[in-house]
């Protein structure tokens, strides 16, 4: 093979790989590790001999074996907990395992089966992994015990969460950590960022969570959480000491309760390269999924009346990108494109007179109009006449049917996306969507669903409308960019990205959102945008962009780590870089092989 123009990039996976492990420590390494695939060579090389069955096999081999062990696992969680085991032996089998069963593996690592494991951490607790900071440490606690996880230019990548809004689950506390694991190990699948300059954080404040509480085993700290000055100083600490020894790295903050997720965020994005899934995540990608529902229906974003149903985190977040769009798209002030969407939370429609009640981000959404009195779903839908209805409540089956033929009474073709997660929390099971609307309706979900078959006999893929389609992007496009903030417009740019790569613009019956088998091609596409606008916007560090459009995807492509073994090159534990002894990011910890098959 000749040599790749971009070969000498830093982050080149092309070529052979340094290794200063040998023997037992180099098979307990999951980042290094081959297993049975270790060559002849390699196993004299690195004093393996003995230590493994003598035949050499394949990764696809490998693939084979672990797919039919993987398959025995008869529940979700079984396989869910087989699929950490094998992280934690050997991570280049792990990541081929899952792109080579995308679509079966995807709902066991991630939504709806991670929650299950969430919700059972302390009881399914076999070995730690990751950062676990608690309340009580002080600033040079939390530098020590985030500082072991490499030096200034080991991470890329630092996900965090505070355990309390987990996906639809609530306040899970400590089993936080799991989050924050499987959005990573999402941003090295679907965007090719290396595994292990990655580090997953939780930020254990307690919990209000009694089942926990009362649970002799729960992991985490035993007390209600921790809130007001205290709580904010501790993010403080965590901030500060992750910008001191990682300047680099930009923050991912994910499932954070919603007197936090937005605050945190506000007060980040000025000083920091920083993200919020729930809000910015899921707002990126559920505006490109309209986008395409848009087209399909043949309407334009400025006529577009839109009803949120659950406004939290992800329901605001939602409401701030549509709003903004149909801005820009219509040429309206921001205040006249907020009234073009309808906020309903647990009081029921937000009005004026609640303002109380609100959350800062629910306040623009609060409505002067109409009476005072009390407006559920129905009343608003039967009023409103909504183009759009999209769930983020948390309240299953909150879509009836009467509400479902409501709205499809005045419009031709209702775009309706209930995304709450996990599954069982969905606001509508797309089945019955298509039922009751006579297959006219235009729908996408938060967690996958089976295709449906209309009357008609036409199978339609149901998009899934989950921020992973998109983040893993995003997070590339900041990582290769070095940008030093990410702004509003670099958001933009990955949904306009996004939206171009739907199959519905295509053919009006494929999906909404482009098939998460085609991911990483995408979050490419997502990377370019998201580049791009970091220069145009003066926040892009990285000095060796390159300016023509091709060699930039090529650029980036390189870049991405991908699951395949490469030579080892056998280097001195002397002065080896921490990749070379498998202990940057993540998997800086001392590890040992577990065989829990
Ligand atoms: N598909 C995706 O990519 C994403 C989906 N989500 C899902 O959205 C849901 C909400 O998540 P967050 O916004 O982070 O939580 P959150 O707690 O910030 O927001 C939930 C909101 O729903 C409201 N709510 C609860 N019951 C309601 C009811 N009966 N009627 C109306 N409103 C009600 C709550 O008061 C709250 O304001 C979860 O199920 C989560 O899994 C969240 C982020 C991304
Ligand atoms: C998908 C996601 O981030 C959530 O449900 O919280
Ligand atoms: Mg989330």
């Amino acid at each position: 093979m000749g040599k790749n123009k971009f070969e000498h990039l830093p982050l080149s996976t092309s070529g052979p790989q340094d290794c200063a492990l040998t023997g037992p420590a180099l098979l307990h390494t999951p980042y290094l590790n081959k297993g049975t695939a270790f060559t002849a060579d390699e196993r004299k090389n690195f004093d393996l001999i003995g230590l493994l069955p003598s035949s050499v096999n394949t990764l696809e081999d490998q693939v084979k074996r672990a797919y039919d062990q993987y398959s025995a696992r008869r529940t979700p969680l079984g396989k869910n907990t087989f699929m950490t085991s094998m992280k934690e032996q050997n991570e280049v089998l792990y990541y081929k395992l899952i792109q080579s069963h995308l679509k079966e593996m995807f709902p066991i690592i991630y939504t709806p089966t991670e929650g299950e494991a969430i919700q059972d951490y302390s009881r399914l607790f076999r070995r730690p992994e990751g950062c676990f900071l608690d309340v009580s440490m002080t600033s040079e606690q939390i530098e020590q015990a985030l500082g072991r996880y490499g030096s200034e230019e080991d991470i890329d990548v630092i996900a965090c969460s505070d355990g309390e809004q987990i996906l639809g689950i609530g306040d899970q506390g400590v089993g936080g950590i799991l989050i924050a694991i499987a959005k990573l190990v999402l941003y090295t699948l679907c965007a090719g960022v290396h595994p292990n300059r990655t580090l997953p954080v939780v930020l254990d404040v307690g919990t209000d969570n009694h089942e926990l509480l009362n649970d002799e085993l729960y992991l985490g700290i035993k007390r209600p959480r921790t809130r007001g000055e205290e709580y904010d100083a501790f993010v403080e600490r965590y901030v500060s000491a992750c910008r001191k020894l990682y300047p680099k790295a930009y923050l991912h903050f994910e499932d954070f309760g919603l007197p936090n997720a937005r605050r945190i965020l506000d007060l980040y994005t000025p000083k920091i390269a920083c993200f919020n899934d729930d809000v910015q995540g899921t707002g990126c990608v559920t505006l490109a999924a309209m986008y395409a529902a848009a087209h399909v229906a043949g309407l334009k974003m400025g006529e577009l009346r839109v009803v949120m149903f659950g406004a939290g985190s992800a329901g605001t977040g939602i409401a701030d990108q549509i709003r903004d769009a149909i801005a820009v798209e219509s040429g309206k002030s921001k205040e006249e494109a907020t009234k073009q969407i309808w906020c309903i939370d647990k009081p029921g429609l937000l009005l004026a007179s609640m303002k109380d009640e609100l959350t800062p981000a629910q306040h623009p959404y609060a409505r002067e109009d109409g009476d005072k009195e009390k407006k559920g779903l129905l009343d608003v839908v039967r009023e409103v006449k909504p183009h759009v209805l999209i769930g983020t409540s948390t309240r299953p089956k909150a879509f009836t049917k009467e509400v479902v033929q409501g709205m499809a009474k005045h419009v031709d073709r209702p775009i309706i996306f209930p995304l709450s997660n996990p599954t069982r929390l969905h606001e509508a099971d797309p089945k019955d969507l298509f039922e009751w609307t006579d297959g006219k309706v235009l729908c996408a979900t938060g967690s996958p669903f089976p295709p449906v078959e209309t009357k008609d006999g036409k199978k339609r893929e149901i998009a899934e409308c989950n921020n992973s389609t998109c983040f893993p992007g995003i997070g590339l496009g900041i990582i290769l960019s070095r940008a030093k903030l990410l702004t509003t417009e670099m958001l933009v740019a990955a949904v306009k990205a996004l939206a171009a790569q739907a199959p519905a613009l295509k053919d009006p019956d494929a999906g909404l959102l482009p098939d998460i088998v085609d991911v990483r091609d995408i979050s490419v596409k997502i990377a370019a945008g998201v580049i791009r606008q970091a220069e145009k916007d003066g926040v892009a560090q990285e000095k060796g962009i390159p300016k023509d459009e091709g060699e930039l995807e090529e650029w980036i492509s390189e870049q991405m780590w991908t699951p395949r073994y490469r030579e080892l090159r056998k280097v001195d534990v002397e002065g080896a870089s921490r990749a070379a002894r498998g202990e940057a990011g993540s998997k800086g910890m001392e590890r040992v092989v577990s065989n829990q098959q």
